[in-house]
């Protein structure tokens, strides 16, 4: 079996390469990271360090690399015959690969089926890079595709950090993960990945994780940032922020227990969990990277908009601690961050309320607005 993987970095090398090559796969990376795609090509595998209470080491064998600009052609090639197109480049990368895959589908050699996946933290990914994909075809290319090429939405969930080892290759992760998979769009017979949940319905799962796990990490980060923490750890330690944090999963919690029917107990369970994955001992892990990309984060379906809408929605009271996040977020002015440069530029030219218009499409007489102006002078 054969898998393209787009993006070898953190969660590509830590998480979706090393489950599809336990899975039996043979994994081609794909990557514009010279010093990464050169190593794999002379190593053909590499090492995961599981930190958790106990460190354990697995080798990652049967992969390859290929690098996103220079080796175009040999790309479509191994589209041309894959049974699984995977990608971990981040959401706003998307659209610059799509050429490439579309080209790939274009030639494929095979009637045999390939499914396309985007493990991205975004609802609807796989949904949204087929938009792309299909920029790229005829219309005629498109109806013939169409039932050879399954787009499967995905959650993805497991804390990667940035890297630090000596190996360029090597990569520390937290030993939980979870990679839930919509079957909706699979053409023929499930894929084989050892340890994905397939389910039929992915929104309750993409939208518990994105409005849990990325919820509480952004606030982590935008509320330790302005209180000058460098990593999660030690702002999960200020005794405020554990506070806000937990008040927020409590917030965006009541939402997804309302809209899904998780179970109350399980869910606070679920909540709990998490608080203890981001305070990891074995793990260090900046408060810039989980922070990185705010006007990503500032999408009307993105961690903290849309969950705070939809408290305001369901039970017509603003949400206190959710717009906390969002006024910490506004005031992420990290210079290393090409997307917080451009926040805080539009904040200058058009104030708090044209860039929560802008970014989150939210109207400037809305409540949230409104309270989320309050939390920033008392920040
Ligand atoms: N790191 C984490 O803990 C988690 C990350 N995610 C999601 O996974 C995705 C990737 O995140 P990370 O692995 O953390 O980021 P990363 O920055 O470590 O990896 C992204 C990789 O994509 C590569 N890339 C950029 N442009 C490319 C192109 N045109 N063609 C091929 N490769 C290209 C980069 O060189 C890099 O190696 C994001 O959507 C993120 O939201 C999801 C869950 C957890
Ligand atoms: O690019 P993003 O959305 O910040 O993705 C990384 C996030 O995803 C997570 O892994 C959660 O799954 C966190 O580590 C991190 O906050």
């Amino acid at each position: 079996m054969l898998a393209v993987h787009f993006g070898a970095g953190n969660i590509g090398r830590g998480f979706i390469g090393s489950l599809l090559s336990q899975s039996g796969y043979n994994v081609v990376f794909v990557d514009v990271n010279e010093k990464i795609v050169q190593a794999l090509q002379q190593k053909g595998q590499y090492e995961v360090i599981i930190a958790g209470e106990t460190t354990e080491t697995q080798v990652v064998r049967s992969v390859s690399a290929l690098h996103s600009q220079h080796q175009q052609n040999e790309i479509i090639d191994q589209i041309a015959r894959a049974d699984l197109v995977t990608t971990a480049v981040g959401p706003n990368i998307l659209p610059l690969i799509s050429q490439t895959i579309a080209e790939g589908l274009k030639k494929r050699l095979t009637d045999r089926p390939v499914h396309i996946i985007a493990c991205e933290n975004m609802i609807g990914g796989s949904e949204h890079l087929k938009t792309y994909v299909w920029e790229h075809l005829s219309e005629q290319e498109q109806t013939s595709l169409e039932d050879k090429c399954g787009f499967l939405n995905c959650a993805v969930d497991r804390i990667v950090p940035n890297q630090t080892h000596e190996d360029p290759l090597t990569v520390v992760v937290e030993p939980f993960f979870e990679w839930v998979i919509e079957t909706k769009e699979v053409i023929g017979n499930i894929p084989h990945i050892i340890g994905a949940h397939f389910v039929d319905d992915l929104q309750p799962y993409i939208e518990r994780k994105l409005f849990t796990v990325n919820t509480g990490h952004a606030l982590v980060a935008y509320l330790g940032y302005r209180k000058k923490y460098e990593t999660i750890r030690q702002a999960m330690e200020d005794q405020d922020i554990l506070a806000d944090v937990t008040n927020a999963l409590r917030e965006s919690g009541r939402v997804l227990v309302h809209q899904y029917g998780w179970n109350e107990a399980e869910h606070q369970a679920y909540i709990e969990k998490i608080v203890q994955r981001f305070i990891n001992p074995s793990m260090t892990d900046e408060v810039t990277r989980v922070a990185r990309s705010p006007i990503r984060k500032l999408g009307p379906n993105d961690r903290l908009i849309r969950p705070a809408l939809k408290y305001y929605e369901c039970f017509g009271e603003v949400p206190a601690s959710l717009t906390k996040g969002i006024a910490a977020l506004l005031l992420f002015d990290y210079e290393g961050d090409a997307e917080a440069v451009q926040l805080q530029q539009t904040i200058k030219e058009s104030g708090v309320e044209g860039a929560l218009e802008k970014y989150a499409k939210l109207p400037s007489n809305h409540p949230i607005v409104v309270e989320v102006k309050k939390q920033m002078l008392y920040m």
